[in-house]
């Protein structure tokens, strides 16, 4: 090959123009179908129908049919219609009209990738759909494509070649030309090879850039691992060892759980609780999936700072009860009435739009913590608890950031404010979702199965958390759990339910310890019997 042809044509002013066009259209094809992308993915996430079939068919025709004919209807149909464009606008509208269909299937992808705990726990936490779009899904979806917008960026740049077909003067075009006049075959399309591997290299090196800074969590700061590792080390060495703290467990929350007195309203014996005044009063709850009833026919009430402990063999409906409450699961029948607030249907029957939930859930003043910790993995420990306070409650940054610090304090965590929620042990997630939960001050705490999902040895920093919560904070608290032992220390009654109904209910103390229904007694011997 001859050299010096090769480096004259890499830099023939010719071929840069070429390249800047190709440049042009790269990026209208990319950034305009990156925005129709985005109006045709939500159009198919959203519940409208007609609005989901629209886009379906207009994906079905962009991606079955080929680039270079849509390049040439643009062009040469349209002025029919009276719609003249240049051809540089032309080649771009194709381009972008074409890459919209595969930028909403990466968008969707990306969306429908997101763990839905971490939208249910958004929800939880009172953030309606925009603000659930803005903080969680999006920046959680954005991490996981942004390999394959980097892909289609490549893709669009080399499908720009194609628009030579209606006379874009691109870089493929111009090269063809000098090509067939100067006879230079050789050294044209080497040079021209290298002008388009430096383009790629470009767009590669953003996508590894933005790759970079997507995967950073917002609000942690560089933190040696050997520390962080350590600390973790010690807090489950203290935990096996029976101290029950490590260094991250507060004074406070050390030792042996406490017995909590009775307080709030003791159910009457005949196991249908005074609903009056009450922090929650359910009626006659119904649930159904398909053809199973779930829950059929509860009613059950919590009085101001009441702890309610919900027990019951695996499958009798105590998730389903409690987010039946928060109102994350509709219902068939029956009412939820929170702090005077009946939640989730209106008047005419009809459930509440989302946003307006979410907006029921803050002004009742309920929270909830979920077996599997659902922290925001995007986000910093701190910014996990301060970040719902601003979006949600419309904290100041410097009061939310104080409150996030308080807590993580008094649940034993302060020292992990900057840590990456996936860089803490089960038990240290599970007590940063409870300081989470309440951050705003909630009224009615609901706990689902908060140490189920945890290793033994990490139960009782937990159960020392909520103990102290039900203590000092005379929160109304309806627990779902497994852990008798807790269930009757910590809770003023319990309810027993099987099969979606509650077969018994009354003091704690007296529902676990002397059981009166046959069902309740084969249950606590056999949950009794596993505990020992
Ligand atoms: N989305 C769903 N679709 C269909 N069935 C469901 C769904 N969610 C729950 N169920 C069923 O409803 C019943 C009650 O489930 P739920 O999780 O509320 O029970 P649970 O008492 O909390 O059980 P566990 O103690 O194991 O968590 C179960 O039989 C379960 O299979």
């Amino acid at each position: 090959m001859d050299i010096t042809g090769f480096l004259h044509y890499l830099t023939l002013p010719y071929l840069v123009e070429g390249l800047l066009v190709t440049l042009q259209l790269t990026a209208f094809g990319f950034l305009g179908g990156m925005a129709l992308g985005a109006v045709l993915a939500a159009m198919q996430l959203t519940r409208f129908r007609t609005l989901t079939v629209i886009a379906r068919c207009y994906t079905t025709l962009y991606r079955g049919t080929p680039l270079i004919l849509q390049l040439v209807f643009t062009f040469t149909v349209l002025p029919h219609a009276g719609v003249v464009l240049t051809p540089i606008v032309a080649g771009s509208l194709a381009l972008a009209l074409n890459e919209a269909t595969f930028f909403s299937e990466i968008f969707r992808s990306g969306i429908r990738g997101v763990d839905q705990a971490q939208t249910t726990a958004g929800r939880a936490l009172g953030l309606g759909p925009g603000a659930l779009m803005r903080r969680v899904t999006a920046p959680q979806a954005f991490r996981q494509m942004v390999p394959a917008l980097g892909n289609e960026a490549v893709a669009t740049m080399k499908n720009s070649a194609l628009a030579s077909i209606i006379a874009v003067p691109e870089l493929t075009l111009r090269t063809q030309q000098l090509a067939s006049s100067t006879f230079d075959y050789f050294e044209i399309y080497v040079a021209t090879a290298v002008l388009y591997l430096l383009l790629t290299g470009a767009i590669t090196g953003v996508q590894l850039l933005v790759e970079r800074r997507s995967v950073r969590i917002a609000g942690v700061r560089s933190r040696p691992l050997a520390r962080r590792k350590r600390g973790r080390a010690e807090t489950t060495a203290a935990s096996t060892a029976g101290l029950g703290r490590g260094p991250g467990t507060p004074p406070e929350l050390a030792g042996p759980v406490e017995v909590v007195e009775m307080r709030g309203g003791a159910p009457a014996e005949d196991g249908r609780p005074e609903a009056r005044g009450a922090a929650l009063a359910l009626t006659g709850i119904v649930k159904r999936y398909g053809e199973r009833t779930v829950l059929d026919g509860v009613d059950l009430a919590a009085q101001p700072g009441e702890v309610v402990a919900l027990l019951g063999p695996s499958g009798s409906g105590k998730s389903t009860l409690l987010r039946i409450i928060d109102q994350l699961e509709t219902r068939d029948s029956g009412t939820v009435t929170v702090n005077g607030a009946e939640l989730g249907i209106g008047a005419t029957g009809r459930r509440h739009s989302e946003s307006r939930l979410a907006a029921e859930r803050v002004d009742a003043g309920v929270s909830m913590v979920f077996q599997n910790f659902a922290l925001f993995s995007h986000l910093s420990v701190a910014e996990n608890v301060a970040g719902p306070l601003r979006w949600v409650h419309g904290w100041a940054a410097d009061a939310a950031a104080a409150r996030a610090h308080e807590l993580l304090g008094r649940v034993g965590l302060g020292e992990y404010a900057d840590a990456a929620p996936a860089s803490l042990s089960g038990g240290q997630q599970q007590r940063v979702a409870i300081a989470r939960a309440i951050a705003a001050r909630p009224r009615l705490l609901l706990l689902d199965e908060p140490t189920s999902a945890l290793d033994p040895e990490l139960v009782a920093e937990v159960l020392r958390v909520i103990t102290s919560l039900a203590r000092d904070e005379g929160l109304t608290m309806v627990l779902a759990t497994h852990q008798l032992r807790f269930a009757r220390q910590v809770a003023d009654t319990a309810v027993f339910m099987a099969g979606g109904r509650v077969v018994e209910t009354g003091p704690a103390e007296r529902v676990i310890g002397d059981p009166s229904t046959p069902q309740a007694v084969t249950f606590m011997t056999a949950m009794n019997a596993a505990e020992v």
